[in-house]
């Protein structure tokens, strides 16, 4: 085991990252616009029916039109989730929100417009199938506010020669459509009808990588303005996040009014997206040239601690216990959650002590993880697919493969030191005394024994860090689990067994996306405080992601035996 060992304050990560992230934060903040929408996660809920995996969240009660997407590109899955509003917006209505929100202009009325709500959805992606998660962002066009997000800002073309789109509520503004061959992103004139204040004021965008080297088409394209746009009336040029913003003023007589909305559009974050994960900074490039997006990257335990923080806090149903087949779920007292533990068993495993929000320190990890399992799997199987793999192990018998504590004793138990004849002894043990090759085994022996291994390895490295604290509850998240019985069941066992029941191994619905909830959060620091517990509605049945209530494999032993004979 690789210990990784942090500060007091939780800083894992190499001091080099660190710094990068604090440059990078640093230069946000300078941009950050306090107008920004907020993000309001009361009365958040699971909506989905008992089988649906990774099930959507409500947001009942979010009301400013935000287009979130947050994502955590692990060592092995790229975690998504992406905020979708509940009803179809008129067209008109769509406008008005899409330029407010590249504006950032609310007027202090945010309250003021009705109660929509919308979904939280969670999808994943293969690390090394990059492409597939950018064709979906780009398909959506999340990466631009979303399906919501006014057609005309898709009129965009790569091959050079963009449309200028025009658009005004007012039918007398409505300026004729031009190529010009460099990419203009938008032109718009925002009429009375959004806002009186805003009447003649326009805001033109260019993208400066096609911008770049054409600099000589600007002055043609202010002429081409020349009849709307007086010139010199040029208010403000900026080169922000990658892209070139001017704000023209039409009248002078709003030129203050423009300077303020001027600022706020150039301080705009719609170009970041959170991320998080290591592929946050290796993947960067990829995201810049494919769409054109800037990763705002938030620290990985950072965003894992802020996501389970929130999931246990107000989610209702979200945690469960597994133990010998059943699933019990877990009311969580939100006034009494910390100290917890926190395992999070990705390709690697982190293991995080949480004392409160944003409170945790990591205080050890594994490099035995779910990346393990799958490798080996992989190599020892040929299995194409972890799902594949897993499948597999559901008819497996491991006793073929492990050296138990009967082969050794002759078929008894060694029951002084609490050990029945069918604990293994040793994962894969057996192998060594016979001369069987590799391809005389079983596929689906070997998946289980491998699960079981690394499965009941890790439950009992998270336990004796619980002991390390005087910790009893022990969450778990990680796409590893993936809602397996068997898995969890595993988990579960060692806990049990080697606390003698003094522990609890815990689950989340959402356990593969705890650092993607994180960053997605991480837009808004929203406090969760706020979220009183009469807020916590439980609104849809639900059920946890989870594949089957029935165990395949062999009984891990009674549980309550062992723990006697041990005590
Ligand atoms: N479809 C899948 N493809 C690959 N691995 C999967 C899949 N489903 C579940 N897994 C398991 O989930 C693990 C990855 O979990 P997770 O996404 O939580 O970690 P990660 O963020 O990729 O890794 P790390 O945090 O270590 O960078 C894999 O190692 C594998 O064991
Ligand atoms: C390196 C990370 C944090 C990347 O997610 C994860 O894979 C992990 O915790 N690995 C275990 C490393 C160790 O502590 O030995």
């Amino acid at each position: 085991m690789a210990g990784n060992f942090s500060d007091d304050e939780g800083n894992s990560k190499g001091k080099s990252l660190e710094e990068y992230t604090k440059v990078k934060r640093e230069g946000k903040e300078m941009h950050r616009s306090s107008s920004r929408p907020q993000l309001d996660l009361s009365g958040a809920a699971i909506q989905s029916n008992s089988e649906e995996r990774n099930p959507t969240i409500l947001l009942p009660n979010q009301s400013d039109d935000i287009f979130h997407l947050a994502l955590d590109i692990g060592g092995s899955l790229i975690k998504l989730i992406y905020f979708s509003r509940h009803e179809e917006l008129s067209q008109d209505d769509k406008r008005r929100r899409f330029m407010k929100k590249r504006l950032g202009i609310f007027n202090g009325k945010r309250r003021s417009c009705p109660i929509l709500g919308g979904r939280l959805h969670f999808v994943k992606f293969e690390t090394g199938k990059l492409n597939e998660c950018l064709d979906f962002i780009s398909s959506k066009q999340l990466h631009l506010g979303g399906i919501d997000s006014p057609s005309w800002t898709s009129g965009a073309q790569d091959n050079g020669n963009i449309i200028i789109k025009t658009w005004s509520s007012t039918p007398s503004k409505n300026y004729r459509t031009r190529k010009f061959p460099c990419s203009v992103l938008l032109f718009s004139t925002l009429g009375s009808a959004i806002e009186p204040i805003l009447l003649e004021f326009s805001v033109v965008f260019f993208d400066t990588y096609s911008v770049k080297g054409k600099q000589s088409l600007i002055p043609s394209l202010c002429h081409f303005l020349h009849p709307v746009l007086h010139p010199g009336n040029l208010l403000k040029s900026d080169c922000h996040h990658s892209k070139l913003a001017w704000i023209i003023c039409l009248n002078y007589s709003c030129l203050l009014v423009t300077g303020v909305a001027a600022s706020a559009a150039l301080n705009s974050r719609w170009r970041y997206l959170e991320a998080t994960g290591g592929g946050a900074y290796k993947y960067a490039d990829d995201f810049k040239e494919r769409l054109g997006v800037s990763l705002d990257k938030e620290d990985e335990m950072n965003c894992l601690v802020a996501g389970a923080n929130f999931l246990l806090k107000a989610i209702r149903h979200e945690a469960f216990t597994h133990m010998e087949g059943q699933k019990e779920f877990v009311q969580i007292d939100q006034h009494d959650l910390f100290p917890y533990l926190l395992v999070n068993i990705g390709s690697g495993v982190s293991i995080i002590k949480v004392d409160g929000d944003g409170k945790f320190q990591r205080v050890s990890g594994t490099n035995v993880g779910g990346g393990t399992y799958w490798g080996l799997g992989k190599l020892l199987t040929k299995c194409k697919s972890f799902d594949e793999l897993l499948e597999l192990s559901q008819k497996g018998d491991s006793s073929n493969i492990d050296m138990l504590v009967g082969d050794i004793y002759g078929g008894l138990d060694y029951s002084k030191i609490g050990l029945s004849a069918s604990t293994i002894a040793s994962s894969f043990g057996k192998t060594v005394s016979t001369s069987k090759e590799l391809l005389d085994y079983r596929p689906e022996d070997i998946s289980l024994s491998l699960l079981r291994m690394i499965s009941y390895n890790i439950g009992q490295i998270s336990y004796l860090n619980a002991l390390r604290y005087g910790l009893k509850r022990i969450f778990f998240g990680g796409f590893f689990i993936r809602g397996h019985a068997y898995t969890m069941d595993t988990i579960s066992f060692a806990v049990h067994f080697w606390s003698k029941g003094q522990a609890q191994a815990m689950f989340l619905r959402h356990e593969g996306f705890l650092g993607a909830l994180g960053a997605f959060m991480s837009y808004e620091k929203h406090g969760l405080d706020d979220l009183m517990a009469h807020q916590l509605v439980e609104r849809f049945p639900m059920g946890a992601p989870y594949v089957g209530g029935k165990i395949h494999g062999p009984p891990l032993g009674d549980l309550n035996e062992k723990a006697r004979k041990l005590s």
